[in-house]
């Protein structure tokens, strides 16, 4: 018995009775994912990670309400949590076991029963200058157009350029580079991680170093929310977490949570691991007064989630004494 046990996760000759006594609890599993290109992505790289370790994972695809909204600003309809509230049904009543998202999507609270069971390795957290006719944002002339629906990025742009027009661009990546493509804008801002992830890279044509263009709290980053009540998925899930991902994104999430939650807010936090600080940068603009910046950061040496939320929460309280509200 002792060397089948021993034998690799995935090996079929192994019959789950005997992984269970190892402590190789291996499961069938659904992931619940939105049906755009870059869920499916997201949730398909999941699955390959616990097939390789051994578990059984199906897919259930379901369309949001937010990727149904594609005519109206999100932040006037209700915010981001469109996207994953369908999924967290699907969660509920059981037809899926785990979903995948991109944690700049999720709320900063959960509602009450279910968790962030997993915050994945980050992709480049950036933004990134995507055009067909200029190399970068220097190179745009007076009053080009750029798209982009972001109040984040809208503030952060006005910053850099006060005289570009900025038009909203709505639409999951496929739907933003066709809108370029048409001619609609001169460049449009894009994560470069959703780009990357979908074999799009080719389309950066710049990518914003963070001290002009700071990221949304989560950029990059992929979530893994379940119910709270099974940590059989959540053990399971602990082997694909990355703990220096998780950790800054807690500070940036707390800087979010701390400035009323909302992730349609025109606000960015971004934190990284230098030695052994963790760095946290956040800003906030008026949406109402073009090039109004406040800008704040922090650095700790933490050893927890909880430390980690702490230093957000400072950086948030700097933000607020600087004028954020
Ligand atoms: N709000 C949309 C969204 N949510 C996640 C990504 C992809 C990048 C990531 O994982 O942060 C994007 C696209 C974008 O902002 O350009």
């Amino acid at each position: 018995m002792a060397t089948l046990v021993s034998g690799k996760p995935g090996d079929a000759s192994i019959d789950l009775p005997h992984r269970r006594q190892a402590g190789y609890e291996v499961s069938q599993f659904t992931i619940a994912t939105r049906e755009s290109r870059l869920a499916l992505w997201q949730a398909e790289h999941v699955k390959a990670l616990l097939e390789q370790r051994g578990h059984q994972v199906g897919l259930l695809g379901m369309t949001t309400k937010g990727d149904q909204i594609l005519d109206r600003s999100l932040s006037k309809v209700g915010g981001k949590g469109l996207f994953v509230k369908e999924l967290e049904v699907a969660l509920e009543e059981g037809r899926a076991d785990l979903a995948v998202h991109s944690l700049k999507d999720v709320p900063m609270d959960l509602p009450e029963g279910f968790a962030l069971a997993c915050v994945m390795e980050r992709e480049d957290p950036r933004d990134a200058f995507v055009s067909n006719k200029y190399g970068k944002l220097s190179e745009l002339p007076q009053g080009a157009v750029v798209g982009t629906s972001s109040l984040r990025r809208v503030v952060l742009l006005r910053a850099l350029r006060p005289d570009l027009k900025i038009e909203p661009l709505r639409g999951n990546l496929d739907t933003r580079l066709r809108k370029l493509d048409d001619g609609q804008y001169d460049a449009i801002v894009l994560a470069a991680a959703g780009l990357k992830r979908l074999g799009l890279g080719p389309r950066i044509r710049d990518i914003f170093e963070t001290s002009d263009m700071l990221p949304a709290a989560g950029q990059g980053a992929l979530g893994i929310e379940t119910r709270s009540e099974r940590p059989d998925v959540a053990a399971a899930l602990s082997e694909l977490a990355h703990q220096t991902t998780w950790l800054c994104v807690a500070a940036e999430r707390a800087v979010s949570r701390a400035m009323g939650g909302s992730c349609s807010m025109p606000l960015a936090a971004h934190a990284t691991l230098e030695g052994e600080y963790l760095q946290l940068r956040a800003a906030w603009g008026d949406p109402d007064q073009a090039g109004a910046l406040v800008t704040a950061r922090g650095a700790e040496i933490v050893a927890d989630l909880a430390e980690a939320a702490k230093l957000g929460e400072e950086v948030a309280a700097k933000l607020r004494a600087g004028g954020a509200h």
